[in-house]
């Protein structure tokens, strides 16, 4: 082996921007602590509106306390992966996993994308091995995946030949659809023929749902009546390795659908990651796994050995790596991020600040795992009682020996080094037991080994549950970025997600496995737990939100106020609070690269969101405490591939806000006409006379413009047609809802 000190696997960086943002971070804790502190002592003089700001100032005060927890210590890791090769004889082997779940909100064709990608990073081909899990048991989707690795054939080989950075095609012909003058005859003509072979498959993929169903020949019989909640196990090796690491071979390609009954739950996604562990442990046990969703492509060819640099290079240092992060990124973005999806300065800024505590959040996606940690170990043990004895095995993995002989020669690392032809057949057998939907009963996974259930954002919890065994883990952003996906627009799908995010993250906080309470039982370090309490927080935001938008319109048309008048002195506090705050967010947007206006796209719709989908987050958790109702996955719709020839978007409606009858628009519109009522009555003069002389000044009717300005595309919505237009229905539902509120105000005012 090379001298690692002289090719180092990876560098860390320090990061030169933090300076100027922890002096911006630090002056605006000191103001909002400035600002209770002049609330405090006057809160006697003062009505219950100062009372009420008092609290919500104190909640965000609390809440960029955890912020600075999370972000004040960023870092970032620089890896080498022409160094990979030099240091290291061989290479591990992972087995990557992509979840589909619905033929129709993800077509089959974005998950084919994705899995051609995979089959062509550039990675040893005998150490690779792909597993499509299919929750929708869908013939179409399991016809894609053959017609596909037939393409495959024709595209990994061209991809390596020619160095094509883009390995996913329907980005690959979108993007680039002119060949530079440079280029050879030879590549021209190779390039005509791909394209074409490319139509074809597309062709056929449109075509399937008329040939599927009328040709179930042997390989689809399985498929034959069966309905999507409730059939037994289909696993089928579309294409077996048979030739190594010679050229041209490509990774084996498995699909399977595990076994669903309807009186059984299924766990969703972590469910399906279960089922791909086992099954993949039993045919080729490799050491690390990827994980991606159907619609995240590998954008980068060197993703793997990019992951493998952290992984094998932390090891080296004596880091107990256990994943490796990479963020989510998506393609097609919209100018300027009109619906503030894209998460850019996010995934950014905590990606690297968890990165500088224990490491960042597993986010379901994206994602290098150490099998032997995913089998509950932690770095002192190799297992998780200190003892691997055959009960303890069976009861935590389940009772197939097969499987469990598999997990021990992991936790001991003796996991095979290459996948032998031969070793995946020979497994279906094994593969279909594990697969059973009563495989778990009465066993370790999904509370002790494994994805965890009980969260709709299973990836928070399950990272969580491996750092608090004292694993680390690492955050990875090559150039160009290693994945790409596509994001909800605006609109209907955008609010399911984020309500899915809200409730997941809260059903955890208010678990067992609540982290300052894991942090107290475990090793999971302080910081990091207030960094996981910070992001699980992210619902509970919109209520202290929603209150601080309100009470402009309360003070308003009650001619109260709840902030010092603009010529006192004191108003300087808040200003310069509401100033630099949102200079701070300039700054972070601008300094990876997003422009003014996107910024503005952001925070506009951080507030639409407080007020409609984390508002029914919170609800929706609200019930599941009360035993109401229990949360579901609902699948986001992923868009049909939209791009033209010159990659831009082509869709109708795209950067417009859509929306539906949805109850999750009410309580925007409600907040927008509450402000629009309160503001009227402001320029009109119809306040009633204020008490004591401390009415409604300029700062309240500022705040009042400013949720208008925040919630503008709900104003163009009262106005619009078609689904740009809010539902007749929904504006009444509103209205009644803010006559409710203002009855009700001037109620209380007169007492
Ligand atoms: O019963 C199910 C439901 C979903 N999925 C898959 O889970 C993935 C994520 O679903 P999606 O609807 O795209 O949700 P997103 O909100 O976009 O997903 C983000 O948030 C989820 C947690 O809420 C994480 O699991 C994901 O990895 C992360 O990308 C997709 O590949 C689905 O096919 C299944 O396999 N089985
Ligand atoms: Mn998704």
């Amino acid at each position: 082996m090379a001298n690692p000190i002289a090719y180092p696997l990876y560098e860390e960086i320090y990061l030169k921007h933090v300076t100027v943002r922890r002096i911006l971070d630090v002056i605006i804790l000191f103001l909002q602590l400035s600002l209770l502190i002049y609330r405090f002592f006057n809160l006697n003089s003062q009505g219950f509106t100062w009372l009420l700001a008092f609290l919500c100032e104190l909640w965000f005060t609390i809440d960029w306390i955890l912020t600075l927890c999370t972000i004040w210590t960023p870092i970032d890791y620089k890896t080498h992966p022409d160094h990979l090769i030099k240091q290291v004889a061989e290479l591990p082997a992972v087995d990557m996993f992509v979840t589909t779940a619905d033929p129709v909100l993800e077509p089959p064709i974005i998950t084919v994308n994705t899995v051609l990608s995979l089959l062509a990073v550039d990675y040893p081909a005998d150490k690779l091995a792909c597993y499509v899990s299919d929750d929708g048991c869908s013939p179409i989707t399991f016809y894609s995946l053959v017609e596909a690795s037939k393409f495959a054939q024709l595209w990994v080989p061209f991809c390596k030949k020619y160095n094509v950075q883009l390995r996913a095609p329907f980005r690959y012909f979108s993007v680039k659809s002119t060949s530079s003058s440079y280029e050879s005859l030879e590549f021209q003509q190779e390039w005509r023929k791909m394209k074409d072979e490319y139509e074809k498959l597309c062709q056929k993929m449109e075509e399937a749902h008329k040939l599927v169903p009328s040709d179930l020949s042997a390989d689809y019989e399985a498929f034959k009546d069966i309905k999507s909640k409730n059939h037994p196990s289909i696993i089928k090796v579309i294409w077996e390795n048979k030739k190594g690491f010679a050229e041209g071979a490509l990774p084996h390609l498995i699909y399977i659908s595990r076994e669903k009954r309807p009186n059984l739950s299924h766990h969703y996604k972590a469910g399906a990651m279960n089922a791909l562990t086992r099954i993949s442990g039993l045919m080729t046990n490799a050491p690390y796994t990827l994980n991606v969703d159907c619609d995240m492509y590998a954008n980068n060819p060197k993703t793997v050995l990019h992951a493998m640099c952290l992984m094998l290079g932390l090891k080296q240092n004596e880091r107990n790596c256990a994943f490796v992060q990479f963020p989510q990124m998506f393609y097609d973005e919209l100018k300027d991020d009109p619906f503030g999806n894209q998460m850019v300065v996010g995934f950014e800024v905590i990606g690297r600040g968890m990165g500088g505590i224990q490491g960042p959040a597993y986010a379901g996606t994206c994602c290098f795992h150490t099998r032997r940690v995913i089998y509950g170990s932690s770095p002192s043990h190799p297992d998780i009682n200190g003892k691997l004895r055959n009960e303890v095995l069976e009861q935590q993995f389940g009772c197939s020996k097969e499987f469990t002989e598999s997990v021990t020669k992991t936790l001991y690392g003796l996991e095979q080094k290459t996948f032998c032809h031969g070793s995946v057949l020979s497994s279906i057998e094994a593969a279909y037991k594990v697969s059973g939907c009563n495989y778990e009963l009465n066993t370790g996974w999904g509370n002790k080994v494994g994805w965890f259930y009980g969260s709709a954002t299973e990836d928070v919890l399950t990272g969580m549950r491996i750092h608090a065994r004292g694993w680390k883990s690492a955050f990875c952003m090559p150039d160009p970025p290693a994945f790409m996906g596509c994001s909800p627009s605006g609109g209907p799908e955008f609010m399911i997600q984020r309500k899915r995010w809200s409730t997941g993250l809260l059903e955890i906080l208010f678990s067992k496995h609540s982290p300052i309470y894991v942090a107290l039982t475990s090793k999971l370090q302080f910081r990091q737990s207030l960094a996981y309490t910070w992001i699980l927080n992210w619902a509970v935001r919109c209520i202290p939100e929603l209150c601080y938008a309100v009470l402009p319109v309360y003070c308003l048309i009650t001619n109260t106020s709840f902030l010092p008048k603009v010529n006192e002195a004191a108003a300087m506090v808040p200003m310069a609070l509401f100033l630099i705050k949102h200079l701070e967010k300039l700054v972070n947007s601008l300094r990876v690269g997003l422009s003014v206006r996107a910024c503005w796209n952001n925070l506009r719709m951080k507030k639409i969101n407080a007020a409609s989908s984390q508002l029914f987050g919170v609800l929706g958790v609200i019930l599941k405490l009360l035993g109401l109702s229990e949360t579901v996955f609902e699948v986001t719709q992923k868009d049909q591939i939209t791009s033209n020839d010159e990659g831009n978007s082509t869709k109708a409606d795209a950067g417009e806000f859509t929306f539906s009858d949805s109850p999750i628009f009410v309580p925007p519109t409600t907040l927008l006409l509450l402000q629009l009522t309160a503001l009227i009555m402001a320029f009109l003069g119809l306040q009633p006379p204020a008490h004591g002389g401390h009415g409604a000044g300029l700062l309240e009717i500022m705040c009042s413009m400013w949720v208008v300005l925040c919630f503008w595309p709900f104003l163009k919505g009262l106005f619009g047609k078609g689904k740009q237009g809010i539902p007749f229905l929904t504006i009444l539902k509103a209205a009644g809802l803010a006559l409710i509120f203002l009855h009700l105000s001037m109620r209380v005012s007169m007492v």
